[in-house]
């Protein structure tokens, strides 16, 4: 019996999949796309993670094509783009996936996104502080940023590289001089703080993590990580040595983990988790969803600095709100000061590199 047209040419289909043509990553996805069916024209966010194939950036892609909000994924990084990228795009869920490597394919990865999250850049190694890593770093957010301003002045954007507290003032100044700063729409990723804090409290107490809500504010680094321990919910109370042992242990989770891992790198994991928990809310405050509140550093008129971390609630239009401090209590009061003073060396240094 001869095979019908039909499924020969389903064949054809088949094996053009098995034996693709070497192409470049961001060609490839496009010509396979145009021998498909399917045109990714689901319903959903086009979000696009920079640095995607680092420790952070491969998790990270993984929870975000798990996400149903998610409809197109872009995955860009210097290097390894192409692998992560086939890999990931085999999974069967709703997002579709296209790799970009190099600068040369900065721009089509950029074009279009409505929320950018940037994992991109150097971790911190046993010794080393995060501002240790601002030389390599902020050259790279500095790059990074010039290319959202051009290709997608309009979306939100996450900024995970390190360190925070002068990356994000980094960014800022790239999209000022670029005419497109919108500060509702840049916000540095604080959430593993918080995920941090609520674990650690939630084992203190004897209580579900799920349960417990730590607000953490000021910033990213060292004392500038200042957990609200009088505010957590649902409401409680700590002894002095409790205090004491949480407020060390949150500030200083991120060096456990780079101690723990001897030289090996930094928290990849936890931070993917958090980074996408971040993303979500961000992408539920696009869709319009009520009551979406995260921490975030993010300009702010909270405290004397131009940067603060606190809570934000997440709209259409990114931080639409911004949360004051609250009540504290003598020892975070303290603590506000220690950290200020910290951050406003931060964020100058930060504002300086672009400005200088
Ligand atoms: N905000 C936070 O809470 C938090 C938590 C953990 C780590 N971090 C920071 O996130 C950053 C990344 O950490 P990691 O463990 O994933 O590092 P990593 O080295 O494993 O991965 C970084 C990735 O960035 C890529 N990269 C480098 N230069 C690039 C460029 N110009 N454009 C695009 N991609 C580029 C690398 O190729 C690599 O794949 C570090 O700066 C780290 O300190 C922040
Ligand atoms: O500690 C680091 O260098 C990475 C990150 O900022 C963290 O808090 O885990």
């Amino acid at each position: 019996m001869k095979p019908s047209p039909d499924f020969s040419q389903r064949i054809a289909r088949i094996s053009g999949h098995l034996n693709p043509p070497k192409l470049q990553v961001g060609e490839s996805s496009l010509l396979k796309l145009a021998n498909c069916r399917s045109k990714g024209g689901a319903p959903g966010f086009k979000v696009a993670v920079l640095g995607a194939a680092g420790g952070i950036g491969q998790p990270l892609a993984m929870l975000m094509k798990m996400n149903p909000l998610v409809s197109v994924l872009h995955l860009y990084d210097v290097v390894n783009a192409p692998g992560v990228t086939a890999d990931i795009s085999h999974m069967n869920t709703g997002a579709v996936v296209r790799g970009f490597l190099g600068q040369q394919q900065l721009e089509n990865a950029l074009t279009g996104m409505d929320l950018v999250i940037i994992p991109a850049g150097v971790p911190r190694k046993p010794g080393m502080t995060r501002d240790d890593l601002f030389n390599i770093n902020a050259g790279i957010v500095r790059t990074l940023c010039e290319g959202i301003a051009k290709c997608c002045p309009d979306a939100i954007v996450n900024v995970i590289s390190n360190p925070v507290n002068s990356t994000v003032p980094i960014a800022a100044e790239v999209f000022k001089k670029a005419g497109t700063y919108n500060p509702k729409r840049l916000l540095g990723v604080t959430t593993l703080d918080v995920v941090r804090a609520n674990t650690f409290v939630a084992e203190v107490l004897g209580i579900d993590p799920r349960e417990v809500n730590v607000p953490v504010v000021g910033g990213h680094a060292g004392v500038t990580i200042l957990p609200l321990l009088s505010q957590v919910k649902p409401p409680c109370s700590f002894t002095y040595e409790e205090i004491s042992y949480l407020t060390d242990r949150i500030q200083n989770g991120g060096t456990e983990v780079v101690e723990a891992k001897a030289g090996a790198g930094s928290a990849t994991l936890s931070m993917a988790y958090a980074a996408s928990k971040f993303a979500d809310a961000c992408l539920r405050g696009l869709r319009g969803d009520a009551d979406v509140v995260e921490c975030s550093f993010v300009a702010s008129q909270v405290t004397e600095l131009p940067f603060f971390a606190t809570k934000v609630r997440l709209g259409r239009s990114g931080a639409e709100e911004i949360f004051p401090l609250g009540p504290l209590n003598e020892s975070e009061r303290v603590g506000l000061e220690k950290a200020k003073k910290e951050l406003a060396g931060s964020i100058q240094k930060g504002v300086s590199f672009i400005t200088k």
